[in-house]
């Protein structure tokens, strides 16, 4: 019986005014557990993950499905034991890191032989924007633009030397109503200011420059200012963290997770610190994922050749 392990890791999407475009991969990860098997068959073992849909496949096989549809293939049937660490619904990317899943199952049980490019356009598509699929897929700082045909291009860097800080609140946030409240259009000069910001943003954080990254994280022009009411604990939070040495505080993909990104080796002390001021939160240190998506294949051990 051949067995294969998918791991896919937690991503933060926008960073402050990177909006759609600017991802990060984190140390919290989805994985699941392959087997051949003669019909399909999922099990949960994380109580993070939704309820098992009574009539109708799991999200991931319906993904894997979809996606063997596209390339006209059938699906050889397994059974998937699934286990996260990824928060539902709390801004970071837990629907991306299912989608990487789902594809990267199609590509095994249907032997599609996906390209990275493939995978990124695939997972793209469905999630409606690159910037946490591609950190999941590909792991690092990751910066992508779709190019107008359906195709996505990505940059990952790998050598950021900082840390994390999470405060995961207790309730949900769904990136589609977190969504709603954004505006069509945006005035022209927001908008200077919104892309200027991020492109300051990106390089100061490839050059190593941890704290003009942090201010221009904090100059979002795009989607933080309207989602700020959706979080109320948000502008405490950011100063608070900031009081004890956190470059920037921003809003994790569409919320309602707060990320801070805080100098190398100081996050456990920090979380440690601000997680008494914030019972109702958990105040978690992380770090950046250096591999994405991992794809471990076991072949069938034979006792009778060894
Ligand atoms: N492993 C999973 N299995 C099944 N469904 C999942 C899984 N992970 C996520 N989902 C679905 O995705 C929804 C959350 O997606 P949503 O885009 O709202 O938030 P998110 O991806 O956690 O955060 P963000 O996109 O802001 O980083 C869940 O409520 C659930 O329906
Ligand atoms: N860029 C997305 C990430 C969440 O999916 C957003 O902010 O809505």
């Amino acid at each position: 019986m051949n067995r294969l392990t998918i791991r896919v890791p937690a991503s933060t999407a926008n960073l402050g005014p990177g909006f759609d475009s600017v991802g990060m991969a984190l140390n919290r990860f989805l994985t699941l557990e392959v087997y051949d098997h003669d019909e399909w068959v999922f099990e949960q073992v994380s109580p993070l993950l939704p309820p098992l849909p009574a009539d109708d496949d799991p999200f991931i096989l319906k993904i894997a499905r979809q996606t063997a549809d596209l390339y006209h293939a059938s699906l050889a049937p397994c059974r998937v034991v699934v286990d996260s660490e990824i928060p539902l619904a709390r801004g970071l990317g837990s629907s991306a890191s299912a989608v990487v899943a789902g594809i990267e199952l199609a590509n095994y049980a249907g032997n599609l032989g996906l390209s990275p490019q493939e995978k990124l356009d695939l997972a793209s598509k469905i999630e409606g924007h690159p910037d946490n699929v591609a950190a999941s897929l590909f792991g690092g700082l990751i910066v992508s633009a779709e190019h107008g045909d359906g195709r996505f291009e990505v940059v990952p860097f790998f050598d950021i030397m900082a840390d994390l800080l999470l405060f995961i609140p207790d309730y949900e946030l769904k990136t589609e109503d977190a969504r709603k409240v954004l505006p069509e259009f945006y005035v022209r000069k927001e908008a200077v200011k919104g892309s200027a910001a991020s492109n300051l943003f990106i390089a100061a954080l490839i050059g190593g420059q941890y704290e003009l990254a942090g201010k221009m994280m904090e100059q979002d022009r795009f989607h933080e200012p309207y989602r700020i009411k959706l979080i109320p604990e948000f502008m405490e939070i950011r100063q608070l963290a900031k009081s004890l040495g956190a470059y920037g505080t921003v809003i994790s993909g569409a919320g309602p997770t707060i990320i801070s990104l805080v100098p190398f080796g100081r996050a456990e002390a920090m979380a440690e610190t601000l997680q008494a001021h914030f019972p109702h939160m958990s105040v978690e240190a992380a770090k950046i994922d250096h591999t994405g998506l991992v794809v471990e294949k076991f072949a069938a051990f034979n006792m009778l050749n060894h």
